[in-house]
């Protein structure tokens, strides 16, 4: 898919620089744009800084150089962040919760009200028990525990999702299905900025990927595009090519 500049585009990073150290920079001169309804993939080995750069477009770190839009306004001001919902690397939700609990506070937090009938399909959706909403967090599996995180990311309803991981700890069958109820919400038009380790999911979700590493951009473009700029019709081999 070709993006052209008449495409309404609904994050942008313009000459982002990120460094934690004064000698070390995650990233520099990351530009990148998002379209509204596009499925965009962010790839990079562990420690390549996809988190820092979701981080940062969340404002949950200083960027050191650059700007970041959402929505057209700066990354910094509470209304950029008004119509996404992000989903973190690490989700840890409060374990004296039950399931249930945790699902009506954070509609609190949107400002919505819990949705009984809404939840129901979600946990179908994601191949969650609905029984387990009844119970404490604590005696969650991980990947239930991933379950119920996304299930409050969806249930939010966002023109925008950011998310950092979205598979991991997910059973093939849990996997399979979040990339279905994905794919549904791409029909609908929703937006997703997500980073991941999987390449086939990349291939099987998203309208256009990025490759950072070494603290650039090495690659942006279709997965198709991937595949033909760096020689292989796999794309976990033109990974491979892409940053050797
Ligand atoms: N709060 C921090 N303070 C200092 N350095 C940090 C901090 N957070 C991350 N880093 C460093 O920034 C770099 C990028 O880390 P980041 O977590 O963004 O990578 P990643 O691509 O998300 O990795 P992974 O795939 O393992 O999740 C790493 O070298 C990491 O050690």
């Amino acid at each position: 898919m070709t993006v052209s500049t008449a495409d309404t585009f609904i994050l942008e990073f313009k000459e982002v620089c990120k460094q934690y150290s004064p000698t070390q920079p995650v990233f520099t001169d990351i530009n990148l744009q998002v379209k509204q309804g596009e499925f965009f993939g962010l790839v990079g080995v562990n420690g390549a800084g996809k988190t820092t750069l979701i981080k940062s477009l969340l404002d949950f770190c200083a960027i050191n150089h650059g700007t970041i839009r959402l929505f057209n306004h700066t990354h910094t001001k509470p209304i950029a962040r008004q119509h996404l919902a992000f989903f973190p690397e690490h989700f840890a939700p409060p374990v004296f919760l039950t399931g249930q609990g945790f699902l009506h506070y954070m509609a609190r937090l949107h400002g919505q009200l819990y949705d009984k009938n809404k939840i129901e399909k979600l946990c179908q959706a994601l191949d969650l028990n609905s029984i387990a909403l009844q119970q404490p967090i604590k005696s969650y599996s991980k990947g239930m525990a991933q379950k119920l995180g996304l299930a409050a990311c969806f249930s939010a309803d966002k023109k925008l999702l950011v998310m950092d991981e979205p598979m991991s700890g997910l059973d093939p069958k849990a996997r399979a299905y979040l990339k279905r109820y994905l794919l549904n919400l791409k029909a609908q038009g929703t937006t997703l900025f997500f980073s991941t380790h999987l390449l086939v999911d990349v291939e099987n979700l998203c309208d256009r990927m990025a490759i950072l590493h070494a603290g650039q951009l090495r690659f942006i473009g279709t997965p198709a595009e991937c595949c033909a700029r760096f020689n292989s019709t796999d794309i976990e081999q033109a990974y491979l090519n892409a940053i050797t």
